[in-house]
């Protein structure tokens, strides 16, 4: 099995300033990687290179084919402005086809199709006519997530996607991840700060500041002096 990604020496970075550096990663369909680190050690550059709004200023970046085909659905930090969109449930999932969409001013019934889909895969059906901004986090969580996979059913990156949620809400998250992971095949990429709850779900861990400070399997992160560390009182 190939890597669909695949960063070999990467850098990257802005201007004068290098953000990630020395990055060796590989990127497996049916992976489930969490990316953590300190605020400011890279994760969301390392993002940004991997989505395509970053070259890199170093090494090589290799996205398959298919990616670039198929495309990623990406569930960027939320802010308070996109917390607060006012565009239906149905619309904010359906924008998720744009990429598929081309010039055409109309969405196609298949595109109608498939957001309707998307919509009752998340148990959201009957939330469509509702205004998104109307929605609990959690809710708003989920609408994001049928919206990622209009996008794509191969890759889906999610920056911080628990920001703001609420214990409950949060445990449901994970259990929506884990399954789309597990029974659906789609590769996940997330950065979190979680790492107390994401280390029992992913199956390999970057732990980054600027450079690589771990890559590996999540059970080698847990028994390594970085792991043990970052982890502090979270994992038994
Ligand atoms: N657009 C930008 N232009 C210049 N420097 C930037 C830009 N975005 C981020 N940086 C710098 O790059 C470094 C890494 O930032 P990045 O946002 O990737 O960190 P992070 O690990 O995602 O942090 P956090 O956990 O706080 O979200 C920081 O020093 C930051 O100030």
């Amino acid at each position: 099995m190939n890597p669909i990604i695949k960063c070999e020496h990467t850098d990257f970075g802005y201007e004068n300033h290098d953000a990630v550096i020395d990055l060796n990663l590989e990127i497996y369909p049916g992976d489930y990687l969490c990316v953590v680190g300190e605020n400011g050690s890279g994760k969301s550059t390392l993002i940004k290179g991997m989505l395509g709004l970053l070259k890199p200023t170093g090494g090589t970046l290799t996205v398959a084919d298919e990616l670039k085909r198929g495309g990623i659905g990406y569930l960027p930090q939320q802010t308070a402005a996109q917390k607060d969109f006012p565009a239906t449930v149905q619309e904010v999932v359906l924008s998720g086809t744009l990429s598929r969409r081309g010039n055409r001013p109309f969405y196609s019934p298949a595109e109608r199709k498939l957001a309707a889909h998307n919509l009752e895969r998340l148990g959201m059906e009957h939330l469509k006519n509702k205004c998104y901004r109307e929605l609990s986090g959690g809710q708003q969580q989920r609408v994001l997530i049928a919206r990622a996979l209009c996008a794509t059913e191969q890759l889906l990156i999610l920056d911080e996607p628990i920001t703001g949620l609420d214990p409950s809400a949060i445990q449901d998250f994970y259990h929506l991840i884990k399954k789309l992971n597990k029974e659906d095949g789609i590769t996940i990429i997330m950065v979190s700060h979680d790492i107390g709850n994401v280390i029992s779900q992913a199956n390999k861990i970057l732990h980054l500041h600027r450079k690589v400070v771990f890559c590996g399997t999540a059970e080698e992160y847990k028994k390594s002096v970085a792991g043990k560390e970052f982890l502090g009182g979270d994992e038994a």
